[in-house]
């Protein structure tokens, strides 16, 4: 089989993108095939698999699978990809429209111009933060904030934050000790997170930046995660580090993001995508 693709990164944060309007792919190959193009060696190399695709309720759609081919509901980079591609070549009429995703549907606005979008706001929508939504074992209905956290040896503070997929984000002194390849790959898989859980490192440079690492969930270290970052921000607001309203500059390996958490409202993300290559990915499957 031959799959046209095209390559996108939200801040090296990759993933190889199939326009569904355009080619057709069975379910049942979506999980292997995220598998094989994402690949660094036989594949194409990226983080993950998104699908690009009519939607019955928004203007377009969005599927992601990680890299090893496990599907998750939501995720940042890939929307404000999607967004872009969405524009430039002509899928949506305006420059404000609506993405449908398995968490739900985002609002996204693009800048630039037809030949070339460099930017894109998402309105993410409004975080859950009730314990057994995000999901984390514990007593129901609680919020996840600054919890006492063993792993392994050591002695963490986690707070848990679902943007349609979850984080556990810990606060670090510096972002260079932080622990992410040791803890990264078993908090993930931690069974106090039943779904797993993406994890994130933060380093508060003031209460308006911030240095950021993750391990994905299914991924593991990436340049970056707009989820991820959207979740620091909410975390941050919620243990007294940053302020509602007031936009955080979070700066992740692959290059910053803009954050905004409105209070009891959406969390607010900008940040650039971009275009790295397009082709054809010739893909027998089970070969
Ligand atoms: N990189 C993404 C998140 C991708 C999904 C995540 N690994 C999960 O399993 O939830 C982002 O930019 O948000």
């Amino acid at each position: 089989m031959d799959i046209p693709f095209v390559k996108l990164h939200g801040l090296k944060n990759s993933y190889i993108f199939v326009d569904l309007f355009q080619f057709q792919l069975e379910e049942e190959s979506l999980a292997p095939l995220a598998i094989a193009v994402a690949d660094r060696n036989t594949g194409i190399g990226s983080d993950g698999l998104i699908l690009i695709h009519p939607s019955d309720t928004c203007d377009v759609g969005m599927r992601i699978f990680n890299l090893d081919g496990s599907e998750a509901m939501n995720c940042g980079n890939g929307l404000r990809c999607v967004a872009k591609y969405a524009y430039e070549n002509n899928i949506v009429e305006s420059d404000t429209f609506t993405i449908q995703t398995k968490a739900g549907q985002v609002e996204a606005q693009v800048h630039g111009t037809r030949a070339h979008v460099q930017e894109v706001t998402v309105d993410m929508g409004a975080p859950v933060l009730q314990r057994e939504l995000i999901p984390m074992q514990g007593a129901p209905a609680q919020q996840v904030v600054a919890e006492d956290f063993q792993a392994g040896e050591e002695q963490l503070l986690v707070t848990a934050v679902s943007m349609g997929n979850p984080h556990a984000v810990f606060f670090v002194d510096n972002i260079d000790d932080a622990p992410l390849y040791t803890q990264g790959p078993v908090i993930t898989n931690d069974p106090r997170f039943p779904d797993g859980v993406n994890v994130e490192f933060i380093e508060m440079l003031s209460n308006r930046e911030m240095h950021f690492r993750v391990w994905e969930r299914g991924s593991g270290v990436t340049q970056a995660c707009g989820t991820g970052a959207c979740a620091a921000v909410v975390a941050a607001i919620l243990n007294g580090k940053a302020p509602y309203g007031e936009e955080v500059t979070v700066h992740l390996s692959g290059g910053d993001l803009f954050i905004r958490w409105e209070k009891d409202g959406s969390v607010w993300m900008r940040g650039a995508a971009e275009k790295t290559v397009s082709g054809t990915f010739h893909w027998e499957r089970g070969a």
